[in-house]
């Protein structure tokens, strides 16, 4: 992906821009028919600009600023971390989508390892930006691949999207399952296994 701070400032893409998205949500506000002055929206602009800068954070870092920690125990067996807490942003409707993520890999022998903690920051890296759940997932099994380089990845994310469930087609509950498997864990016994530590409760 192209690194978006270098991309056009003049438009505003690639800079967060707090003013602009303060007068952006000023808008929005008497859009709807409310009145941005009135005592409680008063600092509403400011407090949306400051969220959103939060919330899509991600979109100025980088994989490998996170995936830092790499040390070698000679573990060549599967490492999964399971249930990693997600919240994304759907780019159709900007509303959130939410659930969990599962990221496994298997080391190369004698191969990089990281940090568990990384593997929750590397989901973070890539849910704090407009998203669709696909990109999501291949995004994290790609960057895992290309950065850990081991012989297998499985990614797995689970949510519930707001613009299904308080809008739209108004379905709470329905669970968006999504996977990507890269390496050897496309071998049918080995991503069962994996799918079966997914799963376990
Ligand atoms: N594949 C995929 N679709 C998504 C994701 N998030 C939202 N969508 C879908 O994006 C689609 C956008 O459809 P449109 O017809 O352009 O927009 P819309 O009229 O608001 O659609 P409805 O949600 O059906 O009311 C909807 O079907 C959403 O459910 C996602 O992460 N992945
Ligand atoms: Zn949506």
């Amino acid at each position: 992906m192209t690194d978006p701070v270098t991309l056009d400032a003049e438009n505003s893409i690639g800079v967060f821009d707090e003013k602009r998205a303060e007068s952006a949500v000023r808008e929005l506000l008497i859009a709807v028919g409310e009145d941005p002055d009135r005592e409680g929206l008063r600092e509403t602009p400011a407090r949306v600009a400051r969220a959103y800068k939060e919330i899509f954070a991600g979109l100025w870092q980088e994989p490998e600023s996170v995936l830092t920690t790499t040390f070698d125990l000679g573990h060549d067996e599967m490492v999964l971390v399971r249930d990693i807490e997600v919240y994304s942003t759907c780019e159709h409707h900007l509303v959130p989508f939410h659930g969990v993520a599962h990221v496994g890999y298997i080391p190369a022998t004698s191969g990089k390892i990281t940090g568990l903690s990384k593997l929750a920051r590397l989901v973070d890296v890539y849910a704090r930006r407009p998203q669709v759940q696909e990109r999501l997932t291949t995004q994290i099994a790609d960057s895992l691949m290309e950065i850990l380089e081991p012989r297998g990845v499985v990614v797995v994310i689970e949510c519930e999207h707001m613009c299904m469930s308080m809008r739209g087609i108004r379905k709470p509950g329905a669970k968006t399952l999504t996977s990507a498997v890269r390496g050897q864990l496309r071998d049918p016994a080995t991503r069962a296994e994996a799918m079966s530590l997914i799963m376990a409760r």
